[in-house]
């Protein structure tokens, strides 16, 4: 079998969101398309591929460098020994040729684009939903039949007190989420403590609230925040200072008592090794976010998953980042915590399948081949455009 031909677009997945750090008016992803020479119903097999948002769209990174570098291989240089499908191993190391290691950035993000179509492919052409594909693969052969979500949000927009922050979370409730996330660092502490005592306030019980700073904090705001917030029982304390700030994380971990979040801007094996190593994590009680939507794609996603077993951390620690559907079918086939949700948000890249509601939390995975997408039709849509 062979690749035929791989299409690539750049599209906006803007809105006038903002977390303490950045807003989301210019976000771009790139949508890319590989296309087989395998036939199934009569048409050939296509794997789709984007990145998660946080990243600009790394189109000319595709364009210029990665994709040539895949379409002039020896195409039987990318397939299993067989010839009978694509290897994502194989691909994954003809795409890094002559990349130094270190200074991961948006290459990270652009092999992560073409890793996710692999996988679709890989899947659609062995009929196989891809999380029983990784869980026939890598895992038990066993796989979760729904997957812990829960709602992220309470970003901050132009115009949104306290009461529109409630109505959205309440919104979320009333969607079947059981917990919420919410932005802080982005106004003063002590409006922070009064959101986040607005949410909880219209939480039942058995729901539980997540904050996440996204980068934002010195250890010594990082150290006073989680003082003020330590009483509220939230679920996780996310992202308090630069994501490769070890050493802050480590020092907070010292103070905060409760559970933390991290990983999400860790963008290679070597940056999450590192933050097992020096980042104070804690294994009973703390989450680790990669995604491997940023970060590689899902071959480096299988790496820092073995990675985290030698240092004695259970896959079920681990809560992607992205709300997207490669994430949530990892989650399912390779037995992790759960995935992220962002309801309303990062459309139509977020979000699930079409037929399956939110209950109580948790969210099923349709039963066709590849990730899903054709099982969300505003993605689908979008997707059947690339190349057009
Ligand atoms: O606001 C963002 O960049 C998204 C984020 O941190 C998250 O989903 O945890
Ligand atoms: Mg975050």
């Amino acid at each position: 079998m062979k690749i035929v031909k791989i299409d690539v677009k750049t599209v906006p997945i803007s809105s006038p969101i903002r977390n303490a750090y950045i807003d989301f008016s210019k976000m771009t992803t790139s949508a890319l398309a590989i296309t087989t020479d395998i036939m199934k119903d009569g048409k050939p097999v296509v794997g789709y591929g984007f990145n998660s948002n946080g990243r600009y769209a790394p189109t000319c990174l595709l364009e210029e460098r990665f994709i040539p570098r895949l379409l002039e291989a020896n195409p039987k240089d990318l397939v299993t020994d067989d010839g009978s499908n694509l290897d994502p191993h194989k691909i994954h190391k003809i795409i890094m040729a002559n990349e130094k290691p270190g200074g991961h950035g948006e290459r990270a993000v652009a092999v992560g684009v073409i890793d996710m179509a692999v996988w679709d492919a890989v899947a659609k052409i062995e009929e196989k939903p891809l999380y029983q594909l990784l869980a026939d693969r890598y895992g038990t052969g066993k796989t979760d039949d729904k997957v812990y979500i829960y709602a992220a949000g309470g970003y901050y927009f132009p115009d949104k007190g306290l009461t529109e922050l409630q109505d959205e979370m309440k919104g979320y409730l009333d969607l079947g989420y059981r917990d919420v996330k919410m932005k802080v660092g982005g106004a003063s502490l002590n409006e922070d403590v009064k959101r986040i005592e607005a949410v909880l306030d219209i939480l039942p019980k058995g729901s539980g609230l997540m904050v996440d700073a996204n980068g934002r904090f010195d250890l010594d705001y990082a150290i006073e925040f989680g003082e003020k917030v330590k009483d509220y029982e939230l679920i996780w304390y996310e992202e308090a200072g630069d994501p490769l700030d070890y050493h802050l994380q480590a020092e907070l971990s010292k103070r905060y008592p409760h559970a933390m979040a991290t990983g999400e801007n860790l963008f290679s094996l070597q940056d999450a090794t590192n933050l097992i190593r020096y980042g104070g994590m804690n294994p009973e009680k703390d989450f680790l976010q990669f995604d491997c939507a940023l970060s590689y794609g899902l071959v480096e996603y299988l790496q820092i998953l073995d990675m985290l077993k030698e240092h004695g951390w259970s896959s079920r620690r681990c809560i992607p980042h992205g709300g997207h559907q490669l994430s949530l079918n990892i989650a399912a086939g390779l037995e992790l915590h759960g995935n992220e949700s962002y309801p309303g948000v990062f459309e139509p890249f977020g979000g699930f399948a079409d037929r399956y509601a939110v209950e109580d939390g948790y969210v099923r995975l349709p039963e066709v081949p590849g990730i899903g997408f054709e099982e969300k039709s505003n993605l689908y849509d979008l997707l059947l455009t690339i190349g057009k």
